[in-house]
């Protein structure tokens, strides 16, 4: 549990700053959200640790994606030589960015700053089979409290989780519709760019995944059968992370999916998580509901990564900046109301 007397403090001491109770919206809710997450009254985000989980998912066969798989590995080369959008962006937050390649049909090899652990090329066709086997599971699980454990020793103050995988927002969406009991079509979106004939293929494939895979309650086995490697770790982090008591930034749709697993998994780990922004992705704004989350950004964005999550940390250190150097009105002799 987050320290909930240190939030009051928090939230007492936004009372009276120099500004309106409240004027500062939603950045006055991440300032005594993190003071309450990080126990201490001036919270602070200067540590922030990204891993990026890397797989390639079966269902990619079924032409979901409007990018071949190939597209995977790939960018996973594009990780490792600093040229992918969150590498730009984690330098520019002074954030550790580590890659962790679960498996890619197309395998680019030893990469300097890509850590392998190979579970396999990737996952099998939903459509046909559950996505991943319980070993498989567990290993990608795994990886994720692997990289929170790592994130925790390098003293990290937040957690940033990327993922990259061609057809993973069908993945994804397969897995939220079990989750949520929600139909295909409310929860099926462009990805990387479908168009209308794409997004309704997508939904045909969503509609025999959840078929195939009828009646499942448990989250975990929703989650071995729709899900990926990289969903899987990121669900693992979003776990581990909670029971080290750091502080997660969750990013778009896919890993709003992976935390919605997380926390039908263990619904402790809701506390732990700041929600970002809401993707341009046609779900998130319902998974985001599902998680009684309010996303501070909206901007459009939809690329996955890590991206929105990372974006948000400039507005967090502000926050944080304006939490901890405001001068009360006691301390600036400013008049109250
Ligand atoms: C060059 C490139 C870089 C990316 N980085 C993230 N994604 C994003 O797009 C993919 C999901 O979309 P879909 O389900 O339509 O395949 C994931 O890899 C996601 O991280 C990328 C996609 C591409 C093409
Ligand atoms: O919201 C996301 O995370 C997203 C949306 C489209 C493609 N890739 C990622």
């Amino acid at each position: 549990m987050p320290d909930a007397a240190m939030a009051e403090a928090a939230r007492a001491r936004q009372g009276v700053l120099t500004k309106p109770p409240g004027s500062l919206g939603v950045l006055e809710d991440a300032a005594v959200m993190l003071a309450g997450l990080q126990r201490t009254p001036q919270p602070t985000l200067d540590r922030v640790w990204i891993s990026v989980f890397a797989g390639d998912h079966g269902v990619a066969a079924e032409g979901v994606s409007a990018f071949p798989q190939a597209v995977t590995g790939e960018m996973v080369r594009n990780f490792a030589t600093g040229g992918a959008a969150i590498c730009v962006l984690a330098r520019g937050l002074g954030a550790t960015l580590e890659v962790v390649q679960l498996g890619t049909v197309n395998d680019p090899g030893e990469l300097p700053g890509v850590r392998r652990v190979l579970i396999a090329p990737s996952t099998a066709n939903f459509c046909e089979q559950p996505a991943m086997t319980a070993a498989q599971l567990e290993a990608a699980l795994q990886a994720g409290a692997d990289s929170v454990a790592r994130a925790v020793a390098a003293g990290a103050q937040a957690f940033v989780g990327g993922e990259m995988g061609i057809a993973n927002t069908t993945a994804a969406t397969a897995l939220a519709c079990a989750l949520l009991g929600e139909a295909p079509a409310m929860l099926s979106g462009a990805g990387t760019g479908l168009d209308a004939a794409g997004i309704a293929r997508k939904q045909t494939v969503v509609r025999r995944a959840l078929d195939r895979h009828a009646g499942i309650a448990d989250p975990a086995e929703c989650l071995r059968c729709l899900g990926g490697f990289e969903i899987a770790a990121l669900t693992g982090a979003y776990i581990a992370a909670a029971q080290q008591e750091l502080p997660v930034i969750v990013d778009g749709f896919i890993a709003t999916s992976a935390a919605l697993a997380a926390v039908r998994i263990n619904p402790g780990v809701r506390d732990w998580l700041l929600f970002s922004h809401c993707s341009h992705e046609r779900g998130h704004r319902r998974l985001l509901d599902a998680l009684d989350a309010r996303p501070l950004l909206d901007l459009g964005m939809r690329l996955g990564e890590g991206s929105g999550a990372a974006a948000c940390v400039p507005l967090l250190r502000l926050a944080c900046a304006l939490h901890n150097g405001m001068a009360t009105f006691e301390q600036a002799g400013v008049s109250t109301a």
